[in-house]
C-alpha cells in the first residue's frame, strides 16, 4: 500500500521536487512482529535530514502513527519505507515558497534471502566505480541515489551478492546498500563517512551496541588493503541487520567473534 500524506494514492505530480531534483530524503524500516524496529533512530535521521535540507517539517506525530499502523499489519517480518519530498513549488532549483512537504509511506515484504545471508554470510566483490566526495550531502539518506543505481548494475553484471565501494581517494566507504565494519583484535573499525556515504540507522545502532562490549570502536579512512587485513568483517543495514562477510578478493574471513557478541545484544533489545 502507498499512502501520500496519509491518503491511499499512487501518483505524485510531475512538478514534485523529488521527481525534478531528488529533493528529499527517505528511510527504510524493518518491521518485526508488527513493530517498526529502531523507530527512534529512523525518526531521528529523518528529522536530521529534513533539517539539513531545509525542508519544512512534516507532522512527525502523524508520521509516527502511520508508520506504526502500517507495521501492525505485518504479523512476522515486513518493510515500511518513508519518503519525504519538499513537494511542488519554487522556480528551477530555488525552493523559495515551497513548504508543502509530502510524506509517502509504503510497505513491502521482507527480502527473504537476508535470512540466508545472516546465517551463511556473503562474499563481496570490489567495485571498480568510485564514490564522489560530496561533503555537503555526506551521511544524508537523500533521494539522489544514482551512484547506488550504477553500483547495483555493476553487481548484477558481475553476479556479485554485494561489493565493497571505495571513494575517489581509494578509501573504503560502504557497500552498495550497507555500511561496513571490520575487526582486528579488540578494535572494531568503520569508515568515517565525513565526505561520502550514508549514516545508516543500523550503523548508528551497532555503534551504540559496541559501547557496552569489550571492543572499542575507531572511525577511520582506510584503503582496501587495510580492510583486507581484518580478522573479521561484517556489513549492516536496517533490513538485514548484521551480515558476516566470508570472502573478498580471494581472501577468506572465517571469524565471527564480534558479530556474535553484537548479535546477542541486538536480539536481546
Ligand atoms: C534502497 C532502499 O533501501 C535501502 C536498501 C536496503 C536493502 O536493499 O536491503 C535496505 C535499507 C536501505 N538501506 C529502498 O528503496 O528501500
Ligand atoms: C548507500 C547506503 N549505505 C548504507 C545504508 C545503510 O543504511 P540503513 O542502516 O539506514 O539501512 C544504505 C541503505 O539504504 C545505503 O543505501
Amino acid at each position: 500500500m502507498v499512502l501520500i500524506n496519509g491518503c491511499e494514492q499512487t501518483t505524485v505530480p510531475v512538478a514534485d521536487r523529488a521527481m525534478q531534483y531528488g529533493d528529499g530524503c527517505f528511510t527504510t524500516i524493518l518491521v518485526e512482529l508488527g513493530k517498526p524496529r529502531l523507530w527512534p533512530l529512523h525518526l531521528q535521521r529523518l528529522q536530521k535530514n529534513v533539517s539539513a535540507l531545509y525542508i519544512t517539517e512534516p507532522d512527525w506525530g502523524a508520521l509516527a502513527r502511520l508508520v506504526h499502523q502500517r507495521a501492525a499489519s505485518y504479523s512476522d517480518k515486513g518493510v515500511v519505507k518513508v519518503l519525504i519530498s519538499r513537494g511542488v513549488g519554487g522556480r528551477g532549483y530555488s525552493a523559495i515558497g515551497c513548504d508543502d512537504t509530502q510524506v509517502v509511506v509504503s510497505d513491502f515484504s521482507w527480502p527473504q534471502h537476508y535470512a540466508q545471508w545472516q546465517q551463511q554470510g556473503i562474499e563481496l566483490g570490489v567495485s571498480e566505480q568510485r564514490l564522489g566526495l560530496v561533503p555537503m550531502l555526506a551521511g544524508l539518506k537523500h533521494l539522489n541515489r544514482l551512484e547506488q543505481v550504477l553500483l547495483k548494475r555493476e553487481l548484477e553484471c558481475n553476479g556479485w551478492q554485494d561489493a565493497v565501494v571505495l571513494d575517489v581517494n581509494g578509501h573504503v566507504m560502504e557497500t552498495t546498500a550497507s555500511n561496513v565494519f571490520w575487526r582486528n583484535g579488540k578494535i572494531i573499525y568503520t569508515p568515517e563517512l565525513d565526505v561520502s556515504g550514508v549514516h545508516g540507522v543500523m550503523r548508528a545502532h551497532v555503534i551504540e551496541l559496541i559501547a557496552g562490549t569489550e571492543y572499542c570502536l575507531e572511525f577511520v579512512k582506510k584503503t582496501l588493503e587495510g580492510l583486507l587485513c581484518a580478522e573479521e568483517i561484517f556489513i549492516t543495514n536496517a533490513l538485514m541487520a548484521l551480515v558476516p562477510v566470508t570472502r573478498i578478493d580471494g581472501r577468506d574471513f572465517p571469524e565471527r567473534t564480534a558479530i556474535s557478541v553484537l548479535n546477542k545484544r541486538l536480539y536481546s533489545c
